[in-house]
């Protein structure tokens, strides 16, 4: 659940944001919203360039069944447990600058799997300190890992993938401790 400000994606007077099946009732949407996600999650992820719009159609990808929205920045200011994501103003530009410092496929591809580890907990600490979309944040976190892992010939598995072990690591993130990120990410590329 997000602190947000009056959000007009959501229906009058409630949190739940408004959706493609029009349901209304938050815990049926969880439910509609995961089993549409999943489906989603198994199709092939849309090819790019690691870039910005590579993110950006990632998310639209898998939450295109849900969501009017799916793949366009937030243009409200959310929060979590008191801490504050980027203001949607900056989002752009701060999304332009960690793009151009994540590499190239290229640069990425030559990496070792500790210095991969540790280039991308940065990138991902900073993705979620910017959480470019209203919802949808942690799972195309993943996702992309998945992609870029694969793309430098590391492994990605999803058994170990303790949920509660990331939330943990990316909330640690947000105050500058990203050694529990990198930690998390070692794991499960190994
Ligand atoms: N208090 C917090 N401070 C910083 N980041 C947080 C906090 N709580 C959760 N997060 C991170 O926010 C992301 C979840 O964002 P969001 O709810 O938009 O994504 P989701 O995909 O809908 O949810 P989930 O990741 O739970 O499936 C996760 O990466 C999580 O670790």
């Amino acid at each position: 659940m997000y602190t947000a400000e009056a959000d007009p994606h959501c229906y009058p007077g409630t949190t739940v944001l408004r959706n493609l099946l029009d349901i209304q009732d938050p815990e049926l949407l969880e439910e509609a919203e995961l089993a549409l996600f999943l489906t989603r999650a198994e199709e092939p992820f849309p090819a790019g360039e690691f870039d910005v719009q590579h993110y950006l159609s990632l998310h639209r990808h898998l939450f295109q069944d849900v969501y009017p929205w799916a793949g366009d920045i937030r243009t409200i200011r959310i929060g979590k447990a008191g801490n504050w994501f980027c203001y949607p103003e900056y989002i752009a530009a701060e999304l332009n600058r960690i793009f151009v410092e994540l590499g190239t496929p290229e640069t990425l591809a030559r990496m070792t799997d500790t210095a991969f580890a540790a280039h991308v907990g940065h990138f991902l600490a900073e993705v979620n300190a910017i959480h470019p979309f209203r919802e949808g944040n942690g799972r195309t976190q993943l996702a992309f890992l998945a992609i870029l892992s694969e793309h430098a010939g590391f492994g990605f598995n999803e058994k170990i993938l303790d949920r509660d072990r990331v939330m943990h690591a990316m909330i640690e993130s947000f105050s500058g401790n990203e050694a529990l990120l990198v930690s998390v990410i070692q794991d499960i590329i190994a």
